[in-house]
Order: C-alpha cells, then sequence, then structure tokens
C-alpha cells in the first residue's frame, strides 16, 4: 500500500510541476518562524490534532465535518499544533492548508508522502509550519537535504521512523522533533507499545512525538509517563461521537 501511494504521489509531483515550476512556487515562499517545534517545546504536553477525512486503509472515516470544521474544533478545545492531510490518498489536498491557515491561528504540520524538494516549497507556500519526513521512504542523502532545505525555508520537520533500523539512520541527521510511529508498514494495525520500545533508544535531546493508534486519554497519560513530549492523534478525533470532548480528553489526560 505504501509503495503505491508513493508511486501515485511521484504521478501527481511530476503533474504538479508542469502546471507549476519550482520557481513560480519559490516566488511565493516567505521564510516561516519555526512556529511549529517552538509550540510543541513551550507546552508541557504537545496535541497534534490530525484532520484525517479518509485512509487507505479504511476509506471515509469522517463525513460529518470539512478539514477546516475539524481544525476550528481542534484549535477552540486545546490542540497544540494542527496536522493536515495533503495526499489524495487520505482524501487531502494542499489547497486544505491554505483554507485553515487562513482561519485558525495553530501551527500546522503538512502530513505528506515527501519524496521531492518540490513539495517542501509548496508545503511552505501553502503555509505549513512544519512538514512530515518519513524515513521509510527516503535515503539518507535525501533526507539530510530535505532537512537543510526544509531549515532554510524556516519550517520544522517531524521526521518519522517505524523500527529502530530507521531510527539509527535518522539519528545520524540534524533532526531533533522524532515521530515514533505505532503503525506497521507491513499490516497496517497499530500498537502504542512500539513507542515504548523505542523511545529507549532515543538521544535525550530529541522531542519525541508518538504517532497513530492512540484510542484515548488512558493512551495519552501512558505514553507521557513513559517520556513522550506528545501525541499525534487522526482517527480516534475524527470518528468520536463528540470531537470536541475528544479533543479535550486527549490534550488533558498528557497535561495532568
Ligand atoms: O492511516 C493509515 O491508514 C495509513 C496508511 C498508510 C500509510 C500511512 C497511514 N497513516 C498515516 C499517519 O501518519 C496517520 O494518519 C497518523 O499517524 C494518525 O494516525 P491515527 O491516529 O491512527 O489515525
Amino acid at each position: 500500500m505504501l509503495d503505491k501511494i508513493v508511486v501515485q504521489t511521484r504521478l501527481a509531483v511530476a503533474a504538479a510541476k508542469m502546471d507549476e515550476p519550482l520557481a513560480v512556487i519559490d516566488s511565493q515562499v516567505v521564510s516561516g518562524s519555526f512556529a511549529f517545534s517552538a509550540a510543541i517545546k513551550k507546552t508541557k504536553w504537545a496535541l497534534i490534532a490530525e484532520c484525517k477525512l479518509a485512509s487507505p486503509a479504511k476509506g471515509t472515516l469522517c463525513n460529518k465535518y470539512t478539514v477546516l470544521e475539524l481544525a476550528q474544533i481542534y484549535a477552540n478545545h486545546g490542540a497544540t499544533a494542527l496536522s493536515v492531510h495533503t495526499n489524495a490518498a487520505f482524501r487531502g489536498h494542499i489547497g486544505d492548508i491554505v483554507k485553515v491557515k487562513a482561519a485558525v491561528d495553530l501551527p500546522i504540520l503538512c502530513k505528506e508522502f515527501i519524496i521531492d524538494e518540490y513539495q517542501l516549497y509548496t508545503a511552505r507556500a501553502a503555509g505549513a509550519d512544519a512538514v512530515l519526513l518519513i524515513a521509510a521512504i527516503l535515503s539518507d542523502a535525501e533526507l539530510v537535504r530535505f532537512l537543510q532545505i526544509t531549515r532554510e525555508l524556516g519550517m520544522d520537520c517531524l521526521v518519522e521512523v517505524h523500527t529502530l533500523a530507521e531510527l539509527i539512520r535518522v539519528q545520524q541527521t540534524e533532526a531533533k522533533l522524532i515521530g515514533i510511529n505505532n503503525r506497521d508498514l507491513q499490516t497496517f494495525t497499530t500498537n502504542i507499545a512500539q513507542t515504548f520500545t523505542l523511545l529507549n533508544h532515543c538521544e535525550p535531546d530529541h522531542v519525541v512525538i508518538s504517532e497513530s493508534g492512540i484510542k484515548n486519554g488512558e493512551d495519552a497519560q501512558k505514553l507521557k509517563t513513559a517520556g513522550v513530549k506528545g501525541i499525534l492523534v487522526g482517527e480516534s478525533l475524527v470518528i468520536a461521537n463528540d470531537v470536541a470532548a475528544m479533543t479535550r480528553e486527549l490534550a488533558l489526560s498528557g497535561s495532568k
């Protein structure tokens, strides 16, 4: 499934480059101010709340709200930052970041399968404060180059790892914001125990975010006790009967 998403993303990037060459995008870019990492560092506990309307594994997750409505609920109920899916496999679009940026005063992570530096410029031009870099789909050289470009654009990188081997690779780079993803990339099942395992191997100066499969405040509290700085949550929020209450539960339980 991941390979398929990456292939489709390469095609989409090639088409976008024909439409709007890098030079055009670059001329629209205003450098950021690392607002994403600043917001995470200054809080005791960070909830990165994800606008996730669909997933390739589960199909539609949320029909009740638009991306903007979800972002507004999250912002009004204690989220530290937002994650906005821009990939078509998640029913996302880069334009969603533009809409959310114009209306919601929280830093935004562009949730994309970044495989080309062009996407870093489009993310920043849309108003993203951070991008996700997935170690599993990038070479060491790409990781280093993308981290450098992102820094020059004033954006943060959440560098995502699924395994110890990926964490060791990422530790050779300048990355300081590490996302431990609890989703197994072969089976797509989630288990927060993956965070407990990999956390022991993180450097003391790493800011660690646990991602995927976090169901409720109880999970959040366990992760906080283990030592992570925050969580990134999509599905449990968007499928909740009361999205506002779930946002408060996840935001507050880690800060107790
Ligand atoms: O969410 C999926 O099904 C998925 C499938 C294939 C590749 C990546 C996938 N998820 C990407 C994510 O990073 C999640 O949206 C994010 O970590 C939030 O996870 P969750 O809280 O479990 O929705």
